[in-house]
């Protein structure tokens, strides 16, 4: 079990966090390559290596880890044990847990992948999920509903960094004229009226993907904005992406924090300059 979130609603803990720690989420994405790179076995055991060294280096210093599901589940049973110990020990060091599963099901299997994620009771809580409402935004009601009752946040995909994912997210919608995209932002907006100082619905928005003409304005809600680094994009490109909204984004970052490893100093330096660069880059 891990611990709970005293109940405070998500979006004022990534407040908190930001304020004290800067706006920067670093993913923690155990790939085979970087495995290598850090002279690591491609087995659970480096995997575990990989991972505590990552968040030795980087859960008393960022505000946001991101542990990346799918590279632990490929290790099986032990890679999810490892996924747990991430989880509990970066939360233990005062960083935020968002766990990018992107989950989305039909809303009874919607109920399963919420108590998995998002009850106080399981192994495998973080402070908040990625989801994926392509199975209409209504079906994460569990999970939206889990979320709200014990303080956790979700992040639900809008305009996704990679470059396949305008095919769906910006095709119109039958009831009028509406992207996909900016149905996700109007139905996040729903979920986040009136919270203060902010939702705990948030949008996955790339960092990537320029000038959308997308209307965030109602959205009280953070953004994740990955694609940073690795991907091509820079923190300059968060201006162009998110306009007046600058200071809900949660920019996002992995391999290019990563790729600094295996030593805990060289990779803490990577992500404190990471910060350092955003925070000039939004404030200008
Ligand atoms: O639109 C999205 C949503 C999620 N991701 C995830 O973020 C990281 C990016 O890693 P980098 O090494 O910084 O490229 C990865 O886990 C993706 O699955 C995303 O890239 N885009």
């Amino acid at each position: 079990m891990t611990a709970g979130t005293g109940r405070v609603p998500f979006g004022a803990r990534l407040v908190s966090a930001v304020a004290e720690r800067g706006a920067l989420c670093v993913g923690i994405d155990p790939h085979p390559g970087l495995l290598e790179a850090w002279g690591l076995p491609v087995d659970a055991g480096g995997l575990e290596r990989f991972a505590l060294t990552a968040v030795e280096a980087l859960a008393g210093t960022v505000a946001v880890l991101k542990p990346q599901s799918a590279f632990f589940e490929a290790h099986g049973s032990r890679g999810v044990a490892v996924l747990e110990r991430v989880i509990a020990e970066s939360r233990q060091a005062g960083a935020l847990v968002l766990l990018d599963v992107k989950r989305g099901d039909i809303g009874s299997t919607m109920s399963a992948y919420a108590n998995a994620y998002l009850a106080d009771s399981s192994p495998l809580a973080a402070d908040a999920v990625t989801l994926s409402p392509f199975l209409g935004f209504g079906s994460l009601e569990p999970a939206l509903a889990l979320a709200e009752r014990t303080g956790r946040g979700v992040f639900v995909l809008a305009r996704t960094s990679n470059p396949e994912g305008p095919q769906v997210q910006t095709a119109t919608l039958a009831d009028g004229g509406r992207s996909v995209a900016q149905a996700m932002a109007d139905e996040a907006a729903a979920r986040n009226a009136g919270a203060d100082p902010l939702g705990s619905v948030g949008l996955v928005v790339g960092a990537t993907v320029g000038r959308t003409g997308l209307d965030f304005s109602q959205v009280n809600g953070p953004f994740l904005a990955p694609g940073i680094g690795a991907q091509g994009a820079t923190a300059q490109d968060l201006r162009t992406v998110f306009g007046d909204r600058l200071a809900h984004v949660l920019p996002a970052t992995s391999r290019d924090v990563l790729r600094h490893g295996p030593g805990v100093a060289e990779v803490r330096s990577a992500a404190l300059r990471a910060v350092e660069s955003i925070a000039a880059s939004l404030a200008v």
